[in-house]
């Protein structure tokens, strides 16, 4: 089996290349990384090492490594050839991988193949293919409509940023979940052992992007305002992590009347499961990291405004959400171009700026008037 991955980064290398190499599947890891691209062909292999107290490694062998920018004959050949295409480059990268995936589809001449977004969102394969269509000329459309699936994912498993050993192994933790909607494949017969197949996706991916993301983002944007420097250090703060567990509690009680795939207990032992990760001593994971690209974080649709809203039109109070996302507004860190977009937008145009332009809510909505109020008490 042959397997195109995109994104040979912290999820990439330490989860994705796993469950692959598992499965017998010879990966092709493209990326625009050379350091790491260069090191994948000399080395041709990588360790994954457990976030334990006893440790664990686990070597993925006959990788190769290809850049995505200036071998793009290269990464459409292989795609063209593959058995599965998958990708881990963030939300904000789908969209230059679009001409390239779109080029190697073709190439295929109709021979079913699928692509999987594993990226922290809502509809990531469905928003690829959009990508990927927008690029297509009618007959690639019809080549692409007919041949490609594009099952949306939820991929879980924390992986820090660090370089251990030869600058290609990576630290995990043990904890891991693929998950991906059955509807929407056109090679069902290409099942990886590891993921979750399921019928219907939402109700998984939302309980991971508002359980384990929301949980995450509240640790690193409260931790980050007490000065904490990574998340386990913040969760120590009996303060952040009533405040975490108070957030985890209101988006809980959102899964639990939306859905009825998870019962309250079930919901309340995962909460638990989630919040013992965050504070795994041997897993040292930067604040930093956790809050990365704000401004996609305040997105609509995203863990922390899309929970808040959905459970007050369900006449819930998300008053730890709403804390939460004052802090997200107050995050700064000058190396994160999108904190420090954050950081002048709301100098030069206003939190109620931020508010629409980039969560979408309406003025004076009852979310949007809660975040400010509480914006504007914490400033004074
Ligand atoms: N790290 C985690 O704990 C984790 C867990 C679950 C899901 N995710 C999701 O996986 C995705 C990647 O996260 P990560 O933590 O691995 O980030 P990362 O920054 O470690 O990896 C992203 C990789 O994509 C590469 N890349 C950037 N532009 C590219 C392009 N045009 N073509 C090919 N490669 C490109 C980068 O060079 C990098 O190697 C995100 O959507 C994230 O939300 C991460
Ligand atoms: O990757 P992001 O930026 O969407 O979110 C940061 C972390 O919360 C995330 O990477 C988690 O570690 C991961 O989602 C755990 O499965």
């Amino acid at each position: 089996m042959k397997a195109v991955h995109f994104g040979a980064g912290n999820i990439g290398r330490g989860f994705i290349g796993q469950l692959l190499y598992d499965a017998g599947a010879a990966i092709t890891f493209v990326d625009v990384n050379d350091e790491v691209i260069n090191a994948m062909n000399s080395e041709r292999h990588y360790d994954i090492v457990y976030a334990q107290e006893e440790e664990l490694r686990y070597s993925v062998h006959g990788v190769k490594g290809l850049n995505s920018r200036t071998e793009t004959d290269k990464v459409v050949s292989e795609i063209a050839e593959a058995d599965i295409v998958t990708t881990a480059v963030g939300p904000n990268v789908l969209k230059f991988l679009a001409p390239v995936i779109k080029e190697g589809l073709v190439k295929r001449s109709g021979k079913a193949v699928d692509v999987i977004a594993c990226e922290n969102m809502v509809g990531g394969s469905e928003q690829l293919k959009q990508y990927v269509l927008d690029q297509a000329d009618d007959e690639e459309r019809r080549i692409v409509e007919e041949s490609a699936g594009f099952p949306n994912a939820a991929v879980d498993r924390i992986v820090p940023e660090q370089v251990v050993g030869n600058g290609l192994d990576v630290t995990v933790e043990p904890f891991y979940e693929w998950i991906v909607e059955t509807e929407g494949m056109k090679n069902p017969d290409v099942r990886i052992p590891g993921i979750l197949y399921v019928e219907a996706l939402s109700p998984y991916i939302e309980r991971k992007l508002f359980t384990v993301n929301t949980g995450h983002a509240a640790a690193a944007y409260l931790g980050s305002l007490e000065g904490y420097k990574t998340i386990a250090e913040a969760m120590a703060d009996e303060g952040v992590f009533t405040s975490v567990s108070g957030a985890l509690e209101e988006t809980g009680k959102l899964l639990t009347a939306k859905y009825d795939t998870f019962s309250k207990d079930e919901q309340k032992a995962y909460i638990e499961k989630v919040l013992a990760r965050f504070v795994n001593p041997k897993l040292v994971d930067d604040v930093k990291r956790v809050g990365r690209t704000p401004l996609r974080k305040l997105g609509r649709k995203e863990r922390l405004i899309s929970p808040a809203e959905q459970l007050m039109k369900r006449n819930g109070q998300p008053a730890f959400l709403v804390d939460v996302i004052v802090a997200a507004l107050s995050f700064r860190n000058e190396d994160d171009p999108e904190a420090v977009k954050l950081a002048e937008e709301i100098q030069e145009k206003g939190v109620g700026y931020v508010l629409r332009h980039y969560s979408q809510l309406e003025e004076n909505s009852p979310l949007y008037e809660s975040i400010s109020e509480k914006y504007n008490e914490a400033e004074k």
